[in-house]
């Protein structure tokens, strides 16, 4: 079975959902779903490695689904990782950027799914401010109904879309 197919088979969910953005939609591609299997998280991992670009200093990775695929990248390439939170910690180090981050470091960032690309531009946001250059977002799914190359002004790629798991993206 190729992986788009174990995706789909562990992950897809038909049903009434609301989005992440407010938005309502009749499918859910639930990444707790793909992310919590070992041996479909250690696959992603290998071909989420194989796109991240020479000469990235760091991965990072968006709370709360990404966290699992950006540590098995990390065992999977040996590369360092930060956690980005969606909101700073309000207390003790009061951080938006969990993780050694150093400045100029350049960094590929880690997304599950991508429904309209705005958790994923903030979180670049979020590791331009604290100096990082974010080089590549990498995401498992884009569920945009457009192939996009950039998102938040980095390059982008996506290991999937809804097409690869055989949703028609206008239901
Ligand atoms: O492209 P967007 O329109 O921003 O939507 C996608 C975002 O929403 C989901 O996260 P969610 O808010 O469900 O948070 P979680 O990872 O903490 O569960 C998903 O994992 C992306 O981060
Ligand atoms: O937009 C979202 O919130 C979203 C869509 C989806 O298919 N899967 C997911 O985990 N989040």
């Amino acid at each position: 079975m190729s992986l788009s197919e174990r995706v789909r088979d562990a992950a897809l969910l038909k049903g009434d959902f609301v989005l992440s953005s407010g938005r309502r939609s009749s499918f859910y591609v639930d990444k707790y779903l793909f992310a919590t299997d070992p041996a479909l998280l250690r696959d992603l991992a290998r071909e989420l490695a194989g796109r991240v670009p020479e000469g990235v200093d760091r991965l990072a990775g968006v709370e709360l689904g990404a966290v699992p695929l950006v540590v098995a990248v990390a065992l999977e390439t040996g590369l360092p990782y930060v956690i980005v939170r969606k909101a700073a910690k309000e207390y003790g180090t009061a951080r938006s950027v969990e993780g050694r981050l150093r400045r100029g470091d350049r960094v590929a960032l880690l997304e599950d799914v991508v429904t309209t690309g705005a958790q994923a531009a903030r979180s670049v946001e979020t590791l331009q401010r604290e100096g990082a250059v974010v080089e590549k977002v990498i995401a498992v799914l884009d569920r945009r109904p457009r192939p996009e190359g950039h998102l938040g002004g980095a390059a982008f790629e996506a290991l999937f879309r809804l097409e690869d798991l055989g949703v028609d993206p206008a239901t």
